[in-house]
């Protein structure tokens, strides 16, 4: 039986009066490949950020890795993530911000290369971020969710932004870290994308998980 590596136990959060995530509960098991899926504000970005640490929960409990998040830790450890939200220094090249999150992550410098160029951008582009479309920053964005080689994973709408190559690129990304024994969550409004990547899909709808479904 496989580790389980994050739950949420009956978990809402609510802003003022409006309650954004209502009594979530899901189970996250080691090597698993998780799909988000439903219609815009329905409460997956918030499920991510709330796993992380980035919001709190304003009931129940959310654990990764045997760690009640912002009660035993401020953030969960152990999870590279790429949402859109959460960007990077828009007035540095590609390189320059990948080595500062391998600084800050303790991880070798020399990966940023490799990381680059693994996901389709030339490592030595002086260009600054804030110059790059949208799909090169879509790029970074899963570039610096690699470094420091997580066990975790959370990618928030990978594909967005990404043309053809870059879309199957992403299926092989995730298939390849699957097989490294990664566990990933991944959320996505393309229904193909999630069914051919996921062993779960995870269904929200208006901040409520209404249905889970194995692949
Ligand atoms: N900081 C905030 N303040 C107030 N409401 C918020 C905040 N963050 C999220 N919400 C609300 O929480 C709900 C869920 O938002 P969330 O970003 O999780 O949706 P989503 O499923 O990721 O949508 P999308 O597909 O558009 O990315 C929405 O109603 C949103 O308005």
């Amino acid at each position: 039986m496989a580790k389980e590596v994050i739950s949420l136990e009956n978990v809402s959060k609510r802003f003022r009066r409006k309650a954004a995530l209502t009594d979530i509960t899901l189970h996250i098991f080691e090597n698993h490949v998780y799909g988000f899926s439903g219609p815009n504000g329905s409460g997956k970005t918030l499920t991510f950020k709330t796993i992380l640490g980035f919001a709190k929960a304003s009931q129940g409990k959310v654990i990764v890795n045997g760690t009640v998040v912002r009660q035993d830790d401020l953030f969960a450890r152990q999870i590279g993530f790429a949402i859109p939200e959460y960007g990077l220094l828009p007035s540095k090249s590609g390189q320059e911000n990948l080595k500062l999150l391998a600084i800050l992550s303790q991880s070798s410098e020399s990966e940023v290369f490799n990381l680059l160029t693994y996901v389709g951008l030339n490592p030595t582009d002086p260009q600054k971020i804030k110059d790059y479309s949208l799909g090169m920053r879509q790029r970074l964005l899963i570039a610096a969710a690699l470094v420091g080689d997580n066990p975790i994973l959370i990618f928030d709408e990978p594909t967005n932004a990404l043309d053809e190559a870059g879309q199957l690129f992403m299926v092989k990304l995730i298939n390849d870290l699957k097989a490294r024994g990664k566990t990933i969550l991944v959320s996505s409004h393309d229904a193909s994308f999630l069914k051919q990547v996921s062993d779960h899909i995870f269904y929200f709808s208006e901040g409520r998980l209404v249905r889970e479904e194995k692949q």
